[in-house]
């Protein structure tokens, strides 16, 4: 002690310590760092097992940047992915647009076998043949479709050209184009393409074989939007889009095979005998990975099948499943897989373990499971379950070579499907392949087969909706960037780094739920509630009925919602799947990062702002134009604080405007919000005079103005608001679209879930709300409940309140706020902002558009191209599942 005496360590009669080079082994054992993955999942004296959300990976040391994590890893024995995310081959998640972009993303999608072997076959073969930003399969005319036919084909697609080729397919001779132009001053609806397309001879055309760059040029020389390409018979082979040249850049991460560079695609199948000649159509199609499609896998019929596709097919590696125990894997292995798949039970769409029994808590089955397999080189992909970037990091950390996803793509562009709203809130279906839904749709047979029984159906899954995610193109880079943060915070390099840490037991992990502390508490380790990470108290509940979903945009494309089983198809002792389930996924949008892409201005946000909004009035596609946006939100400015262009806060309205406020705050604040509808005006003007964007020498000739409202208050603000621009705009009332939610009825709505359900809601319209409006765009109120004064509006407390001084921190939105902001407030605005989204490589559709009620013609809305970083961060709310009692998960 006298040395630490003289060296000041001791100070007050504090003994204090010299610090050394470890930390000493007294502390390491106390499990003040978290524990070892082999105490949680081996000595485990409670036998419980862990889901994602018991666990949470304690932070490492960082010595590296966030840049630098490597998360590529491996899929199965012989392929390799720079991203480990696989899309799951169910019927509302994977076809070939998402696998295409999986693949381009450097992940892989899995095409679903819910339909004919030669359709997936197809499937396959379009993944095998794209070619990066050609259009493989447009949608051609016929000479003899009539101007009534082409403009209906607008309406639904949302595509402003086509091809007229003399078969009206893919592969007949080019013989024009139409796009908006050729048919905008016609009247006669009966009148054929061919007397008003731009004929053949007067086509700009690129022979077959043109790179993409040669392609881009005659575009950019033409002028034109559209290039059409052909053989030497003068027979269309593609067509390449200016809007999609921008988004089409050659991706390094992109999954592709090493010998011939076509992009890597994976297919399902299931056991039968039939789906060893799939397979062979698969292979034939040039399939790199065939998933053999079991909830349960450890069966003779698996067994079997793997067998026979390593004979048949060597090429192809084979990944089977489900497993969720070591010994299933090693008769798997056994067979031959080259790969596993890991989850029963555990997807966000099923009923297993309540119809069956039988299951695992995923975290547990992806430990056990991946720490058998590595033993054979075989990697293992965490399937289903995975509800944010955090569980894929933990799905990693816990041995996962890849994790495969199916709700978190489902609401994206690239799924399958149309969007819809629902209470304003834009969804995509997601379904279980066991549900009655997909059951009818074509996997019936898998549940019937060879059964006495064959009558009764017995569903082990169920059907709902997931919100639109927008493009996967931002939505894996963020899924990316979120993983190698999870990595960087636990200071993992890499994937292979953190396996490594995993099996020395130098990766520390702690439990974190109330089910898991008892698990600590038996292994006398933890004395007090544990409060880091609870992610189970951090949900919300949203319950959106599941029959009543209004259609889609195309009703073929899916059925009406979930069929009443027939009568005599009951057993009354088979408990009936539950009539809600979905999630619903809100965003919180990080203010900090530089999201605002340059041409755009935004007034007003605040806690969710939404991100840049882009309306064009364009309905040529191929169009150059930039994209001005303004949103304004005066609901918000009570709360709200001004971004400026480059995304930094310039000011911050801390105010509060309630009706039972003073009426000369209100009038204080009403004055505010009339100086921001000013400046947006003086925007308004600004770039309607010089056809440019403000500050910037981009040519704008577009603009219309999203203005939402939430509050009786605002009412006027809305109105008045509108008014003003559209004055100073002469904008057509239809760019302008008001939703105006009305307190009372938000209040009820929400203190009555149920009620949420109802198509018809309440939906306000507020001035400039188009009279006449295409599904999709009718707007419908879920809004929060009344506000009472929340700590954060009361000036005592405004100082010391960090929350309100960054004005978006959702974590302290509880008390008042606490059910209805993330929900209501984000899914008004996360309506509104992706709105916007547009086709894809395949020059596909925007789902949402505007017919306007002067002239009937639908008013596209286009998106901007603008590179930004992703800006939101994932939430998710799961509702209607039993398990969410956490009971049946929790088998080990
Ligand atoms: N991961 C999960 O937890 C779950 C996934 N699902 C998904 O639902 C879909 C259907 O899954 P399953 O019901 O497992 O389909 P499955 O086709 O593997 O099994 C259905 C029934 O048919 C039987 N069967 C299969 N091949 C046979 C053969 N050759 N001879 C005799 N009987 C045979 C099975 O034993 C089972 O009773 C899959 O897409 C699966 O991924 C369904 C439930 C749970
Ligand atoms: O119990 C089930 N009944 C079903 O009907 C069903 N359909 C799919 N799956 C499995 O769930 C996975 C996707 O799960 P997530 O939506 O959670 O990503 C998928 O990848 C599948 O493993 C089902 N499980
Ligand atoms: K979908």
């Amino acid at each position: 002690m006298s040395e630490t005496q003289t060296n000041g360590y001791h100070k007050n009669g504090d003994k204090r310590q010299k610090i050394g080079s470890e930390i000493d082994e007294e502390t390491l054992n106390s499990g003040a760092e978290g524990f070892t993955a082999e105490k949680i999942f081996v000595n485990n004296p409670s036998c419980m097992g862990m889901t994602y959300d018991d666990l949470i990976v304690m932070p490492g040391h960082i010595a590296f940047p966030v840049g630098d994590v490597d998360i590529s890893s491996n899929l199965t024995r012989n392929i390799r992915l720079q991203v480990p995310f696989v899309s799951s081959p169910m019927d509302t998640v994977t076809e070939h647009q998402m696998a295409i972009t999986m693949a381009l993303q450097g992940g892989i999608g899995i095409i679903h076998s819910n339909m004919t072997a030669e359709e997936q076959a197809q499937e396959v073969l379009k993944v095998k043949k794209f070619k990066n930003g050609f259009i493989l399969d447009p949608m051609c005319l016929s000479p003899d479709t009539t101007l009534g036919e082409v403009l209906k084909r607008k309406a639904d697609l949302n595509f402003s050209s086509f091809p007229v080729t003399d078969t009206g397919k893919m592969g007949g001779r080019l013989i024009g184009i139409i796009s908006n132009r050729d048919s905008a001053f016609i009247e006669d609806p009966n009148v054929k393409v061919t007397e008003f397309m731009t004929a053949r001879d007067s086509l700009v055309v690129a022979k077959d074989g043109v790179s993409l760059e040669e392609a881009n040029q005659i575009l950019k020389e033409s002028k034109k939007g559209k290039l059409p390409v052909v053989n030497d018979n003068d027979e269309l082979v593609a067509l390449i889009a200016r809007t999609d040249l921008q988004k089409n850049k050659d991706n390094p991460r992109a999954s592709k095979d090493s010998h011939n560079k076509q992009l890597l695609c994976g297919a399902a199948i299931g056991t039968r005998p039939d789906d060893k000649k799939r397979a062979q159509l698969l292979a034939d199609a040039g399939v790199n990975v065939i998933v053999v499609d079991s909830s349960q896998g450890d069966s003779i019929y698996q067994i079997e099948m793997i067998k026979h596709l390593k004979a048949a097919h060597p090429q192809v590696d084979v990944i089977g499943g489900n497993v969720v125990t070591p010994s299933q894997a090693h008769h798997l292995i056994e067979a031959g897989a080259d790969g596993l798949r890991v989850g029963m039970g555990i997807g966000s769409i099923c009923t297993t373990q309540e119809v069956c029994a039988v299951g695992r808590a995923q975290a547990s089955a992806v430990y056990h499971v991946a720490k058998y397999a590595r033993k054979f080189g075989i990697p293992i992909t965490a399937d289903g379950g995975i509800q944010s970037t955090g569980h894929i990091t933990k799905a990693l950390c816990l041995g996962a070579g890849c994790v495969m996803m199916g709700s978190m793509l489902a609401g994206t562009d690239e799924a399958p499907g149309e969007y819809f709203y629902q209470d304003g809130v834009r969804l995509k279906r997601y379904r279980g392949m066991g549900s009655i839904e997909a059951m009818n749709a074509g996997g019936e047979k898998r549940y019937v087969w060879d059964t006495a029984q064959s009558h009764v159906k017995v569903a082990q899954g169920v059907s709902g909706a997931v919100t639109d995610k927008g493009t996967l193109r931002r939505y894996i880079p963020y899924l990316m960037q979120g993983v190698r943060h999870g990595l960087q915070d636990a200071g993992i390099p890499s994937v292979e780094a953190s396996r490594d840490r995993l099996y020395n037991g130098t990766l520390s992990i702690k439990t974190t739920t109330p089910l898991s502390y008892i698990l600590q508490a038996a292994m006398g380790q933890c004395s007090t509630l544990p409060s880091e990470g609870r992610q189970s108290s951090r949900r919300e509940f949203t319950p959106i009925q599941n029959h009543n979903l209004p259609q889609g945009r195309n009703p073929d494309a899916m059925s009406d919602g979930p069929e009443p089983m027939e009568e005599d198809n009951m057993r009354e002792d088979i408990p009936q799947p539950p009539a809600i389930a979905t999630r619903t996924r809100c965003y919180k949008l990080n203010l900090d990062s530089n999201m605002f892409p340059p041409p755009s201005v935004f007034l007003g946000p605040y806690k969710d702002a939404p991100p840049p909004l882009t309306y064009s009035t364009s309905e040529d596609s191929a169009a150059t134009y930039s994209p001005v946006q303004v949103a304004i939100n005066t609901a918000k400015i009570f709360r709200g604080i001004t971004v400026s262009k480059d995304g930094t806060i310039l000011t911050q309205n801390a105010r509060a405007t309630r009706s039972n406020r003073g009426a000369k705050n209100k009038r204080g604040e009403k004055s505010r919000q009339a100086t921001k509808i000013e400046k947006a005006k003086d925007l308004v003007e600004e770039t309607i005079a010089t056809g440019k964007a403000p500050d910037s020498d981009e040519p704008a000739n577009m603009m219309s103005l999203v203005i939402m409202g939430e509050y009786d208050d605002m009412k006027y603000l809305v109105r008045d608001g509108s008014k003003k621009l559209r004055e100073a705009s002469e904008l057509p009332d239809d760019s302008l679209l008001a939703i105006n939610r009305v307190r009372d009825d938000m209040a009820k709505e929400a203190s009555s879930p149920r009620k949420r359900g109802s198509p018809n809601g309440s939906i306000h319209r507020g001035q400039g709300t188009p009279s006449k409006s295409r599904p999709g765009t009718g707007f419908a109120s879920g809004a929060p409940p009344k506000l009472k004064s929340h700590p954060r509006d009361r000036p005592s407390s405004r100082k010391d309140d960090k929350s309100r001084r960054d004005g978006m921190d959702l974590e302290s939105e509880r008390g008042d706020w606490g059910h209805a902001l993330p929900v209501s407030f984000s899914r008004g605005i996360q309506n509104i902002w992706n709105c916007g989204a547009t086709g894809e490589e395949t020059g596909t559709i925007s789902p949402t558009q505007v017919v306007s009620p002067r002239d009937g013609k639908p008013h596209a809305m286009g998106v901007h191209t603008a590179p930004h970083r992703p800006v939101f961060e994932g939430r998710d709310n799961h509702y209607g599942q039993a398990r969410e009692t956490g009971v049946t998960t929790r088998a080990n």
